[in-house]
Formats: C-alpha cells, structure tokens, sequence
C-alpha cells in the first residue's frame, strides 16, 4: 500500500488510533460523473446494514457535489460535536453517514475549494469522526482521480484499505475512462475488488424483457475486465424506480425487493463482503 506520503508521524499515529475499531474499509470509484456511483454507494452500505448484527459507516468526500445526505433521507442535518470528536448521523442504529454536505448551510450551497483545503477536509473526517466499532466503512469519492483520491488513500493507507470497486457504465466512453482508474490504483497499489456495470440493459417491468438501452460498442464492461485482468462483480439493470427510491432518501433495496437489480445488488455486495472477509484473513496471516 502507498505511504501517508507527506504525513508527518503524529498525524499518521492518530489517524491509526482512529481507524483502528474500523474493520474493512472500501472505496468507491468511477472514471466518469453520473454513472451511479453515489447510488451504489448508499445502497451498498443499506445492503451490508440490513444485516442488523453488523456496523455500517458512509463516508461522502465527494467534496464539490456531495449527494449522499439527500439520497440517505438526511438533507438538512448538520454535524454535531461531541467529546470524542463529529457524531455521524445516523439513519439507522448500524448505519452512520458522514457527508460535506452537513457542513452547507443550503444543498445549492456551492463548494469551491482548492486542493490543500479539500485534502485538510478530507483528513479531519477520517480523524475527527468518531465512529465507534464498525465493521464496513464505504467512503464514496468523487469521479475521476484528483488530488481527493490521493489523498484518501495516503491517510487510509496508515492503517489498511480492503480495496476498490470502480462503477460503470456500458458505454465505451465510460469505460475507457475506467481504464485510468484501474491503472491509478495500481499505481497507488490499492486493490481492486471488482467492476460494476450500472445502467446495464432495462428489464421491462410488464413482460420482463430485458433491453440494452446503451449497447456496448466494445464488449462493454465483461470483455474489459477481462483484458485488464480485474473482476466484474456483476451487472445492475436499469430501473427508474431507483432514482426515484433515491430521491426520497429510501432503501431501493428495501422498497423493491423482488426487483432484478435488487437481486444483483444483494449478490454484488455479498461478492464485495467475501472478498473483505479473505482479504482480511490474508493480512492476519502476513501479521
Ligand atoms: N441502475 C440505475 N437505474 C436507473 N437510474 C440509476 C441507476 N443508477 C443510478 N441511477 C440514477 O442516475 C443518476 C446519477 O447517479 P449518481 O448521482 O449516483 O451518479 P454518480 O456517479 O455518483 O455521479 P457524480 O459522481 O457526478 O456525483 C441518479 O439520478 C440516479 O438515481
Ligand atoms: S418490453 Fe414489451 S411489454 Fe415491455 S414496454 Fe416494451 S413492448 Fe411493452
């Protein structure tokens, strides 16, 4: 893994100290914007919370367009300070959000901050949150790979990152772009745990047939794990009521639970856990 490349010790100490009760911690990335990767992102951390017997943190460093506190049901909310540093806001018992956007005083508020500013944000909220004992940790980050990336990934990196997993869309301009993505992790030797394919065909919801609103040119996002020797996790279809679930700050998960891209979430995230759990069992044994 990278190292806190710049962190003076101390910092790296109590970033450590912080993360320690953080069991996995995954990051979510795409190549390109509007792809769905805030989408996934809430909905893999309802998914991993429905399982009551485990902890849950959503961290949003999506610093210029944060869209979690709206898709998590929490527009509005504002941190608050407590002893032992920022209270996460909470959807459920096992579920704990952190997003910039508690820190706008207006959704429209716009967030113009150049890099220094944006990387002290970014470190105050892995040090600075107090999130308790947590299993997952997803932290939705904004596309692209900027100076937000690199940065999350040095602070993380003085503890450990289970990996990353890079939403897409079929199109070719989107996976090119995924290409990038993957070559910069494994520049910053961040593991990838897979692809995901959003807004992959629509299955018609009267007879169930599926189409492809944006058919792969190249062989969409398959042939290209494929070549670049990654995994594809799975394929989410196209389903209207996702946004619509979204935007009422509600679990599609939980509002649709028969739905075909239900049923390709549930397996996506069960794939994602399994991964977490060997790729932890692998750093026991390295230790
Ligand atoms: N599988 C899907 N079916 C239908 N709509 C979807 C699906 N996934 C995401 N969307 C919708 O696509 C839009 C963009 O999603 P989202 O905001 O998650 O993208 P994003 O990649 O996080 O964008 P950005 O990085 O620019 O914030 C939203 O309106 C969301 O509801
Ligand atoms: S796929 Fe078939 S049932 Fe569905 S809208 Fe099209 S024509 Fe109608």
């Amino acid at each position: 893994m990278a190292e806190a490349a710049g962190a003076p010790e101390a910092e790296v100490a109590e970033l450590r100290a912080r993360l320690r009760a953080v069991r996995h911690k995954v990051l979510v990335l795409s190549g390109k914007g509007g792809v769905g990767k805030s989408t996934f992102s809430a909905l893999l951390a309802h998914g991993l919370a429905a399982d009551e017997t485990k902890q849950v943190a959503l961290l949003d460093i999506d610093i210029c367009g944060p869209s979690i506190p709206k898709m998590m049901g929490l527009e509005g909310e504002q941190v608050h300070q407590s002893g032992s540093g920022w209270s996460p806001v909470y959807v459920e018992e096992n579920l704990g959000v952190m997003s910039v956007g508690f820190l706008l005083s207006s959704p429209d508020d716009a967030v113009i901050w150049r890099g220094p500013k944006k990387n002290g944000l970014i470190k105050q909220f892995l040090r600075d949150v107090d999130w308790g004992e947590v299993d997952y940790l997803i932290v939705d980050t904004p596309p692209g790979t900027s100076d937000e990336h690199l940065s999350i990934v040095q602070y993380l990196s003085a503890t450990h990152i289970d990996g990353a997993v890079i939403v897409t869309t079929p199109q070719e301009v989107s996976l090119q772009d995924v290409r990038k993505e993957i070559n910069f992790c494994r520049k910053v030797k961040l593991p990838i745990i897979g692809v995901v394919e959003n807004m992959s065909g629509f299955v018609c919801p009267k007879c169930k047939n599926e189409s492809q609103i944006f058919p792969p040119t190249t062989g969409g996002a398959e042939k290209m794990c494929q070549n670049m020797n990654v995994s594809l996790l799975g394929k989410v279809p196209l389903d209207p009521e996702i946004g619509k679930s979204c935007d009422r700050g509600q679990s599609f998960l939980a509002e649709a639970p028969e739905s075909p891209a239900t049923l390709s979430y549930r397996n996506i995230i069960q794939r994602i856990q399994e991964y977490c759990e060997q790729h932890h069992l692998q750093e026991e044994k390295i230790m």
